[in-house]
């Protein structure tokens, strides 16, 4: 399967199910592989492929809008988001990486495999 990813994605939102993280956004970061439905083409086009830069661009529009307790639960509704906005997505690997929340753990997170 051909796959475009983003790696080290940065992204704010409301996360956790402490009262001191419903107060102020966190930083996360996203590992996001996305297997496509069909195999690169020659034609040099971008309407053939997933434009990186626009899951990029709505990843985090969504994440502006949203709350959640669980990375679970996250990691959940991105793949959903995935799957909806971009069709030609057929797989999806996704981590998601909260950093620097424990002592002497350099990052907590979760991370999901999906198909269509
Ligand atoms: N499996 C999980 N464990 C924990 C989560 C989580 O999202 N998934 N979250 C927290 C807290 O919000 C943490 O980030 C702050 O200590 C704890 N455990």
């Amino acid at each position: 399967m051909d796959k475009i990813f983003l790696h080290g994605l940065r992204a704010d939102t409301l996360i956790g199910l402490y009262e001191w993280e419903r107060q102020n956004t966190q930083t996360l970061v996203f590992d996001l592989d996305i297997g496509l439905s069909k195999k690169f083409s020659d034609d040099d086009e971008i309407s053939q492929t997933v434009h990186y830069g626009i899951v990029c661009d709505t990843l985090r529009a969504h994440l502006r809008e949203q709350q959640f307790l669980l990375l679970e639960t996250l990691a959940n509704d991105v793949a959903k988001l995935i799957f909806s906005e971009f069709e030609d997505v057929a797989w999806l690997k996704l981590k998601i990486v909260k950093l620097g929340i424990l002592p002497n753990v350099r990052e907590v997170g979760v991370e999901i495999e999906r198909t269509r």
